[in-house]
C-alpha cells in the first residue's frame, strides 16, 4: 500500500481539525479528497507530508512512518500545498534547478527539469520571474516542483486553483497520465474535476470521513436517486394522487402543470407514472428523469442542502 492512515487525528489548541480517520491507498489510485471549507482536508494532507505533527494515530507513506521517518517520506512524496509557497524572486528554471538540488538529482537534473517544464506546459514562461507569472502559471510551477523528483505519491491541495478552463485541460491530462503509475491524493471543491480525474472519492466533513468509495459506485448510487420532472396537460393530478404512485417519496409542484416526483427508484417510478397516466386518463406533456449528481451526494453527506 502506498498510503496507510490509521485513526489519525489532529487537534490545534481547542480545535479538533481531523478526527480518527482511517484509509489505505494503493498504487494507481487517484483519490479526490472532498469536503466543505474547514473540513480538515489540508490538515490531513499536511500530516501525510510531515508538515504538521500528528496528534494521535499514525500514517505511513510507501512503507515509512510519517512521524518517525519524515525524510524518507519527503523523498517519495510530491506536495503542492494550498498556499503554494514559491520563491517569487527566482526565475522559473532557476527555481526548478534549486528544487532539483534539494532533491539531489545530480547529473539527471537538466534532463528532468526540461521534461517537467514540457509536462506542465511551462515552456512559454520559463525565463520569467515567478512573481510576474499569472496565478495559473504560478500553480504550474508549484506542480512542477512537486513532480521534479518523480515521487511515487503526489499530494495536491487544490491543484486547479487559479486555472482558466483551457489550463484545466492541461492539468487534468497531467494528473490522469501520472495516475496510471502513481498514487495521487488531490483536494478540490469542484465535483467535475473529481469526475474528470479521480477513480476514488473520500468525502470528509467536520474532520470525519463520511464517504469512501470508487467514483463509479458513488455515481451508481446517485443514478437511482433523484426526481422525475413531469408536466401534465389539461386537468392534472393533485399531490395526494401523485404520492400514491409506487416509489415516490415526496413531490414538489414547479408550476401550474409541472411536478417533481422524488424517488430512490427512478426507473420504477418512471414506469409506474406512465401506468398511472394511462389508468387515470391523464395527459403527460413532458417527462424527464434527473438522477443525482456527485454534487448532490456531496451536499447530502455534508449537510449543505
Ligand atoms: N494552524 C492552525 N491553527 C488552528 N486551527 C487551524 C489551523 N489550521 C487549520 N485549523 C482549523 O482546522 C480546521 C480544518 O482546517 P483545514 O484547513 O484542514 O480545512 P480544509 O478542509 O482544508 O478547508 P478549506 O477547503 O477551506 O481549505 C478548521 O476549523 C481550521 O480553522
Amino acid at each position: 500500500m502506498s498510503i496507510i492512515v490509521k485513526q489519525l487525528s489532529k487537534v490545534y489548541g481547542e480545535q479538533q481539525a481531523v478526527s480518527d480517520i482511517s484509509f489505505t491507498l494503493g498504487k494507481g489510485e487517484v483519490v479526490g479528497f472532498l469536503g466543505p471549507n474547514g473540513a480538515g482536508k489540508s490538515t490531513t494532507m499536511k500530516m501525510l507530508t510531515g508538515y504538521v505533527p500528528i496528534t494521535s494515530g499514525e500514517a505511513s507513506v510507501c512503507g515509512f512512518n510519517v512521524a518517525t521517518h519524515p525524510l524518507e517520506v519527503r523523498k517519495r512524496v510530491g506536495y503542492l500545498p494550498e498556499a503554494n509557497p514559491l520563491y517569487l524572486d527566482m526565475y522559473v528554471r532557476e527555481f526548478l534547478s534549486f528544487m532539483a538540488q534539494v532533491h539531489q538529482l545530480g547529473s539527471n537534473s537538466q534532463r528532468r527539469i526540461d521534461e517537467i517544464i514540457e509536462l506542465t506546459g511551462l515552456t512559454p514562461e520559463v525565463s520569467k520571474k515567478i512573481q510576474s507569472l499569472s496565478k495559473g502559471y504560478k500553480q504550474r510551477v508549484g506542480l512542477a516542483q512537486a513532480l521534479i523528483h518523480d515521487p511515487e505519491v503526489l499530494i495536491l491541495d487544490e491543484p486547479t486553483n487559479g486555472f482558466d478552463p483551457n489550463q484545466l485541460d492541461v492539468i487534468r491530462d497531467v494528473v490522469r497520465n501520472l495516475g496510471k503509475e502513481k498514487t495521487i491524493v488531490l483536494s478540490t471543491h469542484i465535483m467535475q474535476e473529481v469526475e474528470a480525474m479521480c477513480n476514488r472519492v473520500i468525502i470528509i466533513n467536520k474532520g470525519k470521513i463520511v464517504a469512501d468509495d470508487s467514483l463509479a459506485n458513488l455515481q451508481q448510487e446517485g443514478a437511482d436517486n433523484g426526481y422525475i420532472q413531469v408536466s401534465f396537460g389539461g386537468l392534472g393530478p393533485d399531490e395526494t394522487e401523485l404520492l400514491s404512485i409506487g416509489g415516490v417519496t415526496h413531490v414538489r409542484q414547479t408550476d401550474a402543470h409541472g411536478w417533481q416526483l422524488y424517488t430512490n427508484e427512478l426507473e420504477i417510478v418512471r414506469k409506474n407514472l406512465l401506468q398511472f397516466a394511462l389508468i387515470n386518463n391523464r395527459n403527460i406533456l413532458s417527462l424527464h428523469s434527473n438522477s443525482q449528481s456527485l454534487e448532490t451526494i456531496f451536499r447530502e453527506l455534508t449537510n449543505k442542502i
